[in-house]
């Protein structure tokens, strides 16, 4: 029995790519390496705009949330419920992971085609450069992961875990009311038969919990924490700490920040997502820069549908005017093409018209 449906996502290692790599430990090093050099990274834009802030529990919500996927593909949420203290205590737990000895961390590195554990970005493999950034992906309890963290130290396995495990309910409770808004902008109502109610329905959503951490770098303006990507998910809510990083890319501006706003989620919305609205939300580009004052970290909550279900533009997308865009494809057929095809994976799910 296969205890886990995230786990049969096709990450797919490549065998000659970076991504089968271990991390190096990024602390302590005078200049950057080759191998982790980005020559000259397109600067961010100096601008007023940024992504909207929005309360999720304004009677507006659901006209702004769908005003922002379209003009951004992203937005801050704020009055989601998940109070501050959760966070504050997730982001210790997750200082105390990354900032262990290196070689504890890699006692719980991800195998190739693992999805879950320590290692390298999952987006790695699209990029000819290695980024300044480590990960851990965790799905329900890290617990066996713990043990092997800290063997001696019960209580902080207890601790990591039980953080961890609030901060996936709490994450998915939260995720959940802004996929309902979303959906809500879609014109897919709660009570919608054909969906998304009974396909996402039986908490058999997929999801991950990312912890990303950025180490401060020696020469920030010559490295990348992520690189340039779009998730593939429906959504992905991050809460990136006080410590600024994360850049969309806007068309016609260029690389705006996000602005830390406390206890803000920020939602980007995923290429799935963009299918689902047949093109009318935008699967946002962005990255993470790094700097050399401040070690960050976030977290981020990767949401998707069942592993079974096909997305496909919704039938309240679809009308003479606007043809269906895109066959209908899997979360996981989706991985996999884009492991090949990388950006112009969106093009291969294409719907080919006859
Ligand atoms: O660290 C961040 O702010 C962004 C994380 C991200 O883009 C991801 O995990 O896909
Ligand atoms: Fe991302």
């Amino acid at each position: 029995m296969d205890p886990s449906p995230v786990k049969k996502l096709a990450y797919k290692s490549n065998p000659n790519g970076l991504d089968n790599q271990a991390p190096i430990d990024l602390r302590n090093i005078q200049s950057v390496p080759e191998a982790h050099t980005w020559e000259k990274p397109e600067p961010h834009t100096i601008t007023m705009e940024s992504i909207p802030v929005i309360d999720i529990t304004d009677p507006n919500a659901k006209l702004l949330i769908g005003e922002a996927c379209e003009k951004w593909g992203a937005f801050q949420a704020i009055n989601h419920g998940i109070p501050s203290h959760l966070f504050d205590k997730a982001e210790a737990e997750t200082f105390r992971l990354f900032n262990l000895p290196h070689d504890h961390k890699l006692r719980v590195l991800r195998g190739p085609d693992d999805v879950l554990g320590y290692g390298i970005p999952r987006i790695q493999r699209y990029f000819p450069k290695f980024m300044w950034s480590e990960g851990f992906t965790i799905e329900g309890s890290p617990a066996q992961h713990a043990s092997e963290l800290w063997p001696d130290q019960p209580h902080i396995q207890t601790a990591f875990c039980t953080t961890m495990e609030e901060c996936q309910k709490e994450m998915k409770r939260a995720t959940e009311s802004v996929m309902e808004l979303i959906f809500g902008a879609l014109g897919l109502g709660p009570k919608d038969e054909k969906w998304p109610k009974s396909k996402m329905g039986d908490n058999k959503a997929q999801a991950l919990l990312a912890l990303n951490s950025y180490p401060m770098c020696p020469e920030p303006d010559r490295a990348m924490g992520l690189g340039p990507h779009t998730d593939t998910s429906f959504v992905t809510v991050v809460h990136q700490s006080s410590c600024t990083g994360l850049q969309l890319l806007k068309e016609g501006v260029g690389w705006v920040p996000v602005k830390p706003v406390r206890g803000a989620l920020v939602v980007n919305v995923g290429d799935l997502l963009h299918i689902l609205s047949n093109g009318r939300f935008h699967s946002v580009f962005h990255r993470a820069v790094v700097n050399n004052e401040k070690h960050r970290v976030s977290i981020a909550y990767v949401y998707g549908p069942p592993s079974d279900v096909k997305i496909a533009p919704a039938p309240t997308m679809i009308d003479q005017e606007h043809p269906p865009l895109y066959s209908p494809v899997t979360w996981n057929h989706y991985i996999y093409a884009k492991s090949i095809h990388h950006n112009n994976a969106l093009e291969y799910v294409k719907h080919r018209v006859q």
